[in-house]
């Protein structure tokens, strides 16, 4: 039902679409365009051209929570069940330029014999599942490719629209991820997260544990008398190192984000969709924040932490590619959350990628999954920066952190005490 209400919100408009896959990893672009005869129909998806046939499916629900978790369990089932001599590419189709219109899914490149193992599995997953299946047909001289729309006609079969012609389209001013960023990846206000955990509770019984940790919203706390210092930056840039030598130094209070208290939940999370994990980590800065407002009334407070990480992280995930694919230093996405509390002073740590490998290596700990992802891939952890560095209101200062400890504490208490006047 929540599939069939968001399929006629796509359809309408679905010859205006931008369709793009990840080939060789790259985006390709394309759009569809009716069938007149005579017409001249520029050449595409020379990437393809060894396969007969292909396939999209693209996930759609008007519940947002099954659509994220069910975008995941897809890729599963796929890998799973298709013959091995099916290609499976990420993909999304957009409207360019319109808000909140990306949709996600799969792209299926066939080369088994006959089709009819994958052909069988995608009538199925189209009667049972929220997703739009297209198949794409190469023409007899294999120069042009269609594509068809397939409906769920009930029991059991399934009908086809009309073919379109497959033609390439530009790649966009601002990379589609990016269309549906807020409040998709990134959460403006405690209410637009705690939504996303309330609508969750259902089917993640961890969901109430968190809401249940959650301050309430209904005193809001004035601010706090004693400076809040945030340090952020990647793994093993010395953040820990540094936050309990200016606790010491300082007599300050020492917090983090997460808080200690969802510590026990995190790995669940973790699992999680973006939509999900990224809404939990944004409420484990207001149970933070509201600990800051605590002890910012006693002592100094300094954060392992905060914002500028949950923001960084979730934008860089969201985008792929290189950082000119990030959304624009102007961009909203990287304002801070109307009402959560500003720190005095955000500190971001940043070391050379080596140095950094080898503190990692030294600590001798496993790394995260994410932690492997910013080792192999380049590309993320210079996003994360990026994206840290973009993130206002309080923006960030940068501070070299390969000097010795001792020097990295006293370059961050100059800055402290420049502008918290400690
Ligand atoms: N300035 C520094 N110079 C050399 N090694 C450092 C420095 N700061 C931290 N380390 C070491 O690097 C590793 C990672 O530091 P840590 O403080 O745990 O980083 P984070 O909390 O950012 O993950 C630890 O083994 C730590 O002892
Ligand atoms: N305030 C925070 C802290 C971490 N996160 C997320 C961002 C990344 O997905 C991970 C990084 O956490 P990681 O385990 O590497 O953190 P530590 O270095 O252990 O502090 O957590 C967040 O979203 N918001």
């Amino acid at each position: 039902m929540a599939c069939r209400r968001a399929m006629s919100r796509l359809l309408p408009q679905w010859s205006s679409r931008v369709f793009s896959v990840e080939l060789n990893g790259a985006p390709f672009y394309f759009s569809i365009q009716e069938k007149h005869r005579g017409e001249e129909i520029p050449q595409v998806f020379r990437q393809v051209q060894n396969y007969d046939r292909c396939y999209s499916l693209l996930v759609c629900s008007s519940d947002r929570i099954k659509q994220a978790r069910f975008h995941s369990e897809l890729k599963e089932k796929l890998r799973r069940d298709l013959p091995t001599e099916c290609d499976l590419s990420p993909m999304s189709s957009f409207l360019p330029n319109v808000k909140d219109s990306l949709v996600k899914g799969y792209f299926l490149k066939d080369m088994s014999v006959g089709s009819t193992l994958s052909e069988k599995l995608l009538r199925d997953v189209i009667q049972h599942d929220p997703v739009l299946v297209c198949s794409y047909l190469k023409s007899e001289d294999g120069q042009l490719w269609t594509q068809r729309l397939w409906r769920d006609a009930g029991s059991h079969s399934v009908e086809t629209s009309k073919d379109y012609y497959v033609v390439p389209s530009e790649a966009p001013e601002y990379h589609p991820a990016t269309l549906n960023i807020i409040n998709s990846d990134v959460f403006y206000s405690f209410e637009e997260a705690y939504e996303v955990l309330k609508e969750s509770a259902d089917i993640i019984p961890e969901a109430t544990s968190v809401l249940e940790l959650l301050p309430s919203r209904a005193k809001a706390r004035s601010k706090p008398d004693f400076p809040v210092i945030v340090i952020e930056g990647l793994d093993a840039t010395g953040k820990t190192t540094l936050t309990e030598s200016l606790r010491d130094t300082l007599g300050a209070a020492l917090l983090r984000s997460p808080p200690k208290c969802l510590s026990p939940l995190r790995a669940c999370f973790d699992r999680e969709p973006p939509l999900i994990r990224r809404a939990f980590y944004a409420l484990g800065n207001y149970i933070t924040a509201e600990e800051i407002g605590q002890e910012g009334m006693k002592t100094p407070v300094i954060v392992d932490r905060f914002w500028h990480s949950t923001a960084a992280y979730a934008i860089a995930t969201a985008v792929s590619g290189p950082v000119c694919n990030l959304p624009a230093d102007s961009s909203a996405v990287y304002r801070w959350p109307r009402d959560l509390l500003q720190p005095s002073l955000v500190v971001l740590l940043t070391l050379d990628p080596e140095e950094r490998k080898r503190r990692l290596r030294d600590r001798g700990e496993g790394e995260t999954a994410e932690e492997q992802e910013l080792d192999h891939n380049q590309l993320f952890r210079l996003k994360v920066e990026e994206a840290y560095r973009r993130i206002s209101g309080p923006a960030c200062i940068t501070v070299d952190a390969s000097p010795p400890a001792d020097q990295v504490l006293q370059q961050v208490l100059l800055l402290i005490r420049g502008k918290c006047h400690l």
